[in-house]
């Protein structure tokens, strides 16, 4: 049976082995929320790139620029890092590529790369990976994005999540950080925007958007999409 493991936070993979594993990427606030919500609307691909600079420079090539430091949208950018700025009609971005680059989603992306498949992983699009990872049947390593290195309550929920709707066919007893996940996903699962309330991201990006993007990224199975991060692109299927 393949099993299912959980990476906290990006700072930990060095202890982990990625090659021949699915490796579920995640930040559920919100990096990965905001790359499924553009794809689902029709960006073309996105380019997860670290620095500013980089992002900035994109948009000579044709490029959307999506670039968030501190919660906060960038100087000189085209959208920040909210779902919103896919949905809300001020930016269109159907058929664009979009540069993006955000605190802690863009570098768990990057750090990933020696998976087999590295797949993009929100609540939005549970259903869709929970599919994939089926299919594919190996071994997974959700990798949560954290919180600058730190653990955070919302991508360990997921990882909770996912493995519950996994657990029949992929082995999630034998890691404790599976464990732990599985039982924080059952204490919240009755609601997660109102557990959510207490983290760390909330608080400290405490406003109208944080939580209207909070409530937002907690609803499961949205879109029916699963993208993977392969050559540099973001892509779908
Ligand atoms: O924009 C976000 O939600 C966060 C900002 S912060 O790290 O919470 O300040 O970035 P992300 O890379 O999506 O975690
Ligand atoms: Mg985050």
């Amino acid at each position: 049976m393949p099993t299912l493991d959980i990476c906290f936070s990006p700072e930990l993979l060095p202890l982990y082995n990625l090659t021949g594993r699915v490796a579920v990427v995640v930040d559920i606030l919100r990096a990965t929320s905001s790359i499924v919500t553009a794809l689902a609307q029709g960006v073309a691909h996105l380019v997860p790139v670290s620095e500013l600079a980089e992002c900035r420079a994109l948009a000579a090539s044709g490029y959307l620029t999506a670039a968030e430091r501190d919660g906060r949208q960038a100087e000189g950018v085209d959208l920040g890092n909210s779902p919103f700025g896919y949905l809300d009609g001020l930016v269109l971005v159907r058929g664009r590529k979009v540069a993006i680059t955000t605190t802690n989603g863009t570098r768990a992306l990057h750090l990933s790369q020696t998976a087999d498949t590295v797949v993009v992983g929100a609540f939005l699009n549970l259903a869709a990976v929970v599919a994939f990872l089926r299919q594919q049947n190996k071994d997974i390593v959700v990798v949560c994005a954290g919180w600058k290195g730190k653990f955070c309550l919302e991508d360990t929920l997921y990882a909770g999540a996912l493995a519950a709707r996994l657990a029949d066919t992929f082995d999630t007893t034998d890691s404790d950080a599976t464990l732990a996940a599985l039982d924080l996903w059952h204490t919240a699962a009755p609601d997660v925007a109102s557990y959510l309330l207490k983290s760390s991201h909330v608080r400290r990006l405490n406003s109208l958007e944080s939580h209207k993007d909070m409530e937002f990224c907690v609803r499961p199975d949205v879109y029916d999409i699963v993208p993977v991060f392969q050559n540099g692109r973001i892509e779908l299927l």
